[in-house]
């Protein structure tokens, strides 16, 4: 029979695509490899195949990594940008970058020595002085609080760091007016919160923190009195600032009438009278700010001299200050 054209190419070819089996040396042919695994798909990597065959767990484990990206999704990368409220804190140059603790001191003479501009905080037991530490550098347990009058016992020192490079140490007075406590530790107290006060070269500042519900009392009074006494002519004046604490536990339409109240309590001092009293408050964070914007101002070299006839320009400067 006559062979159909192309007939012979067709089984040549077929018989190239088809390779023949390997067979032994007896001629016989061998079983077919066993396809282990999945089939072949777009995308996977040719490797070539190893000399050896070597078992399937191995082979695969052979496998870089980078291969896996080849078959990833292909949605697109979410946007890494920060949000908003971080954004721009990020800009502020007065948020608070580090801050630690310094030193404990139980004496004058364990004082750590005065380095750089001072903040301390004064007020009676519980007013809060050491939740509203925490509350300026935004962390909640750098300084220990407690709610049982007295906790605090010796004078502690705190570094706060701003953005733009102002450093601050900040300093937790023990309270006072506790009755609790023995005589003589009250005494002990009294002595080291006034030696301080009275010594201390590099204080700048006090901030005289008054139950924003109970107003001044006889101690706050005296300590103001203390501090006007003191005042050391040859050395740079220390500002008193007075802050109404626990402000949360005051109804919102009060709050105005008890700074009112609270500043004009307090008696002029003779360098230019007492600045408008700050509302603040530990829980809400209320007054922060204005808190941090008072003690920049009063601590900044050559700003915080009290001009003889500027006192009712600096209250009026800092209402709009704490109103804001
Ligand atoms: N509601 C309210 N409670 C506050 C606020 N600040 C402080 N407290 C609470 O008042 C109590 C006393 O707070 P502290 O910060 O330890 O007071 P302190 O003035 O350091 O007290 P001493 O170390 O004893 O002088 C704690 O139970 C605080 O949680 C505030 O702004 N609002
Ligand atoms: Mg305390």
């Amino acid at each position: 029979m006559r062979e159909l054209p192309g007939a012979r190419r067709h089984d040549q070819l077929r018989a190239r695509r088809r390779p023949e089996r390997p067979r032994d040396r007896a001629g016989r042919q061998l079983r077919a490899p066993v396809h282990v695994g999945r089939s072949a798909r777009l995308g996977d990597l040719h490797l070539p195949v190893p000399a050896l065959a070597l078992p399937v767990r191995r082979v695969q484990a052979a496998v870089p990594a980078a291969p896996l990206e080849v078959t990833t999704s292909r949605r697109a990368p979410k946007p890494q940008a920060a949000p908003p409220a971080r954004a721009e804190r990020q800009l502020d140059p007065f948020q608070i970058v580090d801050s630690s603790f310094v030193a404990g001191a139980g004496s004058l003479a364990s004082l750590p020595p005065p380095v750089s501009a001072e903040v301390a905080f004064a007020g009676r037991s519980n007013v809060g002085k050491s939740s509203l530490i925490n509350t300026l550098v935004e962390r909640k347990g750098l300084v220990r609080t407690s709610s049982n009058p007295g906790s605090t016992r010796q004078i502690n020192l705190y570094e706060a760091r701003a953005r733009d490079g102002a450093v601050f140490q900040l300093v937790d007075l023990p309270g006072y007016g506790f009755t609790r406590r023995s005589k003589s530790e009250q005494a002990a107290w009294a002595s080291l919160i006034e030696g301080y006060l009275r010594g201390r070269v590099t204080l700048a500042a006090v901030l005289l923190l008054v139950d924003a519900r109970r107003g001044l009392e006889e101690d706050d009074l005296e300590l103001i009195r203390f501090i006007e006494a003191s005042r050391d002519v040859a050395r740079r004046p220390v500002e008193l600032l007075l802050v109404a604490t626990k402000v949360d536990k005051v109804q919102r339409s009060s709050v105005r009438r008890a700074l009112d109240q609270l500043s004009a309590a307090a008696p002029r001092m003779a360098g230019g009278g007492l600045r408008r009293a700050i509302g603040f408050s530990s829980i809400t964070g209320e007054g922060r700010r204005d808190l941090w914007l008072a003690i920049r101002r009063v601590t900044q070299l050559g700003g915080a001299a009290p001009s003889s006839s500027g006192g009712a320009a600096r209250e009026d400067d800092d209402q709009r200050t704490t109103d804001g």
